[in-house]
């Protein structure tokens, strides 16, 4: 059964107007990871509005756990390509943010404080941020931050983890590293992953299906099962396998853009 599921989805921003997305479908399996690439104003980041809740189908229907969507989901966590941290908060409050907003941590926070915080301190640890908890953001490096927002964005355990290139603003080697660190949490605590990117040996590396998308109005023309053995780990990005992959999704970017 799907966790994910669009049937047909339409959506125009303005009542009436022009379509940002058309006729999309896709299933998404619960555990699985997804990767959404496409042109730039494709529609991908509308994906993740429309299956956060954010924002209503103009036509068709968005599914999440069996349910039809009608507004805004607790089940999901969302990071972005700017970490966002809240300046005037450290790292470990950062990461506690959403225990404030999400129930059943909202009602609990008072009594349970001190568990919950070890859990966001064995979380940070788990990015490699043990020693960084009590930094403000301001004191940490983009790769260091856009950890602690991954951290934020999984402490309330979504089921449904959301990513809008989140390693978009970081260098080749400081994103290489986060996508192990996605990889190694994705796999200690399996949540199913939606993950929006520009990169396509990110999307490779990390994906277990990658959906190309046209141009607007966004529709998905592929659907591409990537077959790499798991556990992935950076050496597979040196392979004829993964070069292939790479390859083979460029050229439908590259008909895509050319039309
Ligand atoms: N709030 C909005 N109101 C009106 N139009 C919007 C709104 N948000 C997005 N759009 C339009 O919808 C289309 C899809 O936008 P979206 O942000 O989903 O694309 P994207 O694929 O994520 O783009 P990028 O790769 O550049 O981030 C674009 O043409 C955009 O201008």
């Amino acid at each position: 059964m799907s966790f994910v599921k669009f049937e047909n989805v339409d959506l125009a921003y303005a009542p009436g107007g022009a379509l940002a997305i058309e006729d999309v479908s896709l299933d998404v399996r619960e555990g699985e990871f997804v990767a959404v690439v496409g042109p730039s104003g494709c529609g991908k980041s509308t994906l993740m509005k429309l299956i956060s809740g954010l924002r209503m189908p103009s036509g068709g229907y968005v599914y999440v756990d069996g349910r039809q969507v009608g507004g805004p989901l607790k089940i999901v966590g969302m990071a972005f390509q700017n970490a966002n941290l809240l300046p005037w908060r450290t790292t470990l409050d950062n990461v506690m943010l959403p225990l404030e907003i999400v129930e059943p941590y909202r009602s609990t926070l008072k009594k349970e404080r001190s568990r919950y915080e070890a859990e966001a301190r064995q979380l940070l640890a788990r990015v490699g941020l043990a020693g960084f908890e009590d930094k403000f953001p301001w004191e940490l490096s983009g790769g260091m931050q856009q950890r602690a927002s991954i951290c934020r964005a999984l402490i309330h355990q979504p089921r449904l983890l959301m990513l809008d290139e989140p390693f978009g603003a970081l260098d080749a080697f400081t994103r290489e590293e986060l996508w192990c660190m996605l990889r190694d949490l994705w796999q200690l605590q399996p949540f199913t992953v939606i993950l929006v990117t520009h990169d396509l040996r990110e999307a490779v590396f990390l994906a277990d299906t990658v959906y190309v998308m046209s141009k607007r109005p966004g529709r998905i023309l592929v659907r591409r099962e990537i077959e790499l053995p798991r556990p992935r780990d950076l050496d597979v990005t040196y392979t004829d396998a993964f070069a292939g992959y790479v390859h083979e999704l460029r050229e439908h970017i590259g008909r895509v853009r050319a039309t």
